[in-house]
């Protein structure tokens, strides 16, 4: 790698509430077969921040079962408590303080306020209270939302320090859906647009940096592929591809060939 290479990729970090990381696939820890592969994967795919699931999750609360945090050591991830399983806004308030006190005042949480068991689609109305009253109680709310660019704007003007609309609904492994919405959120953005959910291979996170998304989260596409350890390595791949290609700039599209030796110019 040239110098000028590695100085433009190693200064090129996510800054989350502060914070900044070389890597930008943030990673589930939800579904993997046990606790080994979890740390397995989670190697693989270089991730620095992990979400975990609270209410589903022994981060401590369950002394004497076995706990995530033995794998993934505080000191070195950055553990993300998530509020997944919640349907109102009270109850994501209650997990996210619950976690705060598990982890011994630890403020960034992911809020998702869920909308129904089938959809797994944000409620938008009660996440958008909750992060109103938990920016309020000094957390750092990274937020699940859906792929809406003026509820995109309006959860980061409320002080969210990350939004985070789907490409797909949760588990679905479907990819983007909707690129030209994530498009206009990114680019209205002060905070990083981080997609959440519904990426089912490396491709969708590529398309999702390509695009000038800050990271992609990821559970599912992970934990479920048949070697999941294998899968995390090619979504750390994608997403650093996806992120150079972005900052290198594409080359316009264009409906008609352009000849890649031109004889324009040339003598004779
Ligand atoms: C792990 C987590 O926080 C999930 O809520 C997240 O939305 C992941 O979705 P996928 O499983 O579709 O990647």
């Amino acid at each position: 790698m040239t110098a000028l290479l590695h100085t433009a990729l190693a200064t090129d970090s996510l800054v989350v509430a502060g914070k900044p990381y070389s890597s930008r696939l943030l990673t589930g820890t939800g579904k993997f077969a046990d606790l080994e592969q979890t740390r397995l994967a989670t190697d693989a795919a270089g991730a620095q921040i992990v979400t975990v699931a609270i209410r589903r999750t022994n981060i401590g609360q369950n002394p004497g079962e076995p706990n995530l945090l033995d794998v993934l050591p505080p000191d070195r991830y950055t553990i993300l408590p998530n509020t997944a399983g919640c349907y109102t806004a009270d109850d994501a308030v209650r997990t996210c303080r619950l976690a705060r006190e598990l982890l011994d005042g630890h403020n960034l949480v992911k809020l998702e306020v869920l909308g129904d068991q089938k959809t797994l689609y944000p409620d938008v109305v009660q996440t958008l209270a909750a992060a109103e009253t938990l920016v309020k109680d000094g957390f750092d709310v990274m937020v699940y939302t859906s792929d809406d660019p003026i509820l995109a704007k309006r959860l980061e003007e409320i002080g969210c320090v990350a939004v985070m609309p789907l490409a797909a609904p949760i588990g679905s492994g479907l990819g983007i859906q909707n690129r030209y919405n994530l498009l206009e959120i990114v680019e209205n953005a002060k905070v990083p647009i981080i997609v959440d959910a519904g990426v089912g291979t490396a491709s969708d996170a590529a398309i999702a940096m390509e695009l000038g998304c800050d990271g992609v989260l990821m559970n599912t596409a992970i934990a479920g592929a048949k070697d999941p350890v294998l899968m995390a390595h090619a979504m750390k791949l994608a997403v650093e591809a996806g992120r150079a290609a972005f900052k290198a700039g594409r080359i316009p599209r264009k409906r008609f060939a352009s000849a890649s030796s031109p004889i324009d110019g040339i003598i004779g």
